[in-house]
């Protein structure tokens, strides 16, 4: 990674909202879909070289931290969820660095990318955000596995998006990839999308449930061909979530279908990512892999419910020397 393209002056306090054409999918071409190959060892041979390299330092890497906040889809998934709970997440995601340390930074204001919620808590998400801009992304289709009846996998997305979420975060049926019937998953995906209208789907794939690399990149394609903006690794329920091998390989598919097509699809690793190094790490990937373009919210997330806690104690270790223990920031 180099230092040189993201500075503190690149940080704009308020990002600019980029038009981004949305994918608008195409047909299922299965010639393509059969012909997608994972090289497994070189994927891995890659991948092993990320973590160990020299980072961005200093200020340069409180700049990357900054901006990778601004790409935290700030995620609460527990059965033990409240309507306080949400309304705290989402007062942390209006503001989820300490005032004093972003006045230390030469900042302003900065939020999350986004709140992401079960069904039920949606509307307390969205009116607690109101005012904020910061778009309420649901878990949908019967997450995390996806086997209720199809037709209120539709319902649920279609009461989200009712319900204020701009954004649905969708799980594919992990059976349709391993039995390998490209057909059904991409009418599965193209029937979700529809119902999302207007809102951003992003498709899920459960990684870690599908089996090899290879059904890795060739869901990617099916669920991009059937129109997904985003597609993202992980429930963070599985027993394997985000990995690098998983993210270079989704990260490929999305390179090649914006070669194919145009569009730019977005990419959202989700799952076990909680260091603010790792994050650095992924966004090295992106950058490399997809370029400056991809570092943008409207084209890069990540899932995650305590990676904040982590960057924003990195931050305050920059600004005074000191690292806090976690519990002095606010609920992360
Ligand atoms: O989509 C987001 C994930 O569920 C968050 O997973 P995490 O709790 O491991 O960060």
């Amino acid at each position: 990674m180099t230092s040189d393209t993201l500075t503190k002056s690149t940080l704009a306090t308020h990002l600019p909202q980029v038009h981004e054409p949305r994918n608008a999918g195409m047909a299922l071409d299965m010639d393509l879909v059969l012909a997608v190959q994972a090289n497994t060892s070189a994927i891995e041979r890659r991948c092993a070289t990320l973590p160990g390299r020299r980072s961005v330092k200093k200020e340069y890497q409180a700049a990357w931290l900054l901006k990778a906040i601004t790409m935290i889809d700030l995620t609460t998934l527990s059965g033990d969820d409240t309507a306080g709970r949400v309304r705290r997440l989402c007062a942390k995601a209006a503001q989820p660095v300490r005032a004093d340390i972003l006045d230390a930074l030469g900042m302003g204001p900065i939020t999350t990318g986004a709140v992401c919620v079960y069904h039920d808590m949606v509307e307390t998400a969205v009116a607690a955000l109101d005012g904020t801009g910061i778009p309420v992304a649901a878990v949908s289709t019967g997450f995390p596995a996806g086997l209720s009846p199809f037709h209120l996998r539709i319902k649920e997305i279609e009461e989200s998006v009712k319900a204020g979420a701009k954004e649905i975060d969708i799980v594919i049926s992990r059976r349709h990839v391993l039995t390998g019937n490209w057909q059904a998953l991409y009418d599965e995906m193209c029937a979700f999308r529809a119902a999302c209208g207007e809102a951003h789907v992003k498709a899920i794939l459960a990684t870690g449930e599908l089996g090899s690399l290879r059904n890795v990149a060739r869901a990617s394609y099916v669920c991009m061909m059937a129109g997904a903006d985003f597609i993202k690794t992980s429930t963070g329920k599985e027993s394997v979530n985000a990995t690098l091998p998983v993210s270079l390989t989704m990260i490929r598919a999305i390179r090649d279908y914006q070669a194919r097509t145009g569009f730019r699809v977005g990419y959202k690793p989700a799952g076990g990512i909680s260091k603010a190094k790792d994050s650095l790490t992924y966004l090295a990937l992106i950058k490399e892999e997809l370029g400056d373009h991809w570092l943008s919210p409207h084209l890069f997330r990540f899932g995650a419910s305590s990676l904040l806690n982590d960057i924003e104690r990195q931050l305050e270790h920059y600004v005074t020397g000191n690292y806090s223990a976690s519990w002095r920031h606010a609920m992360a």
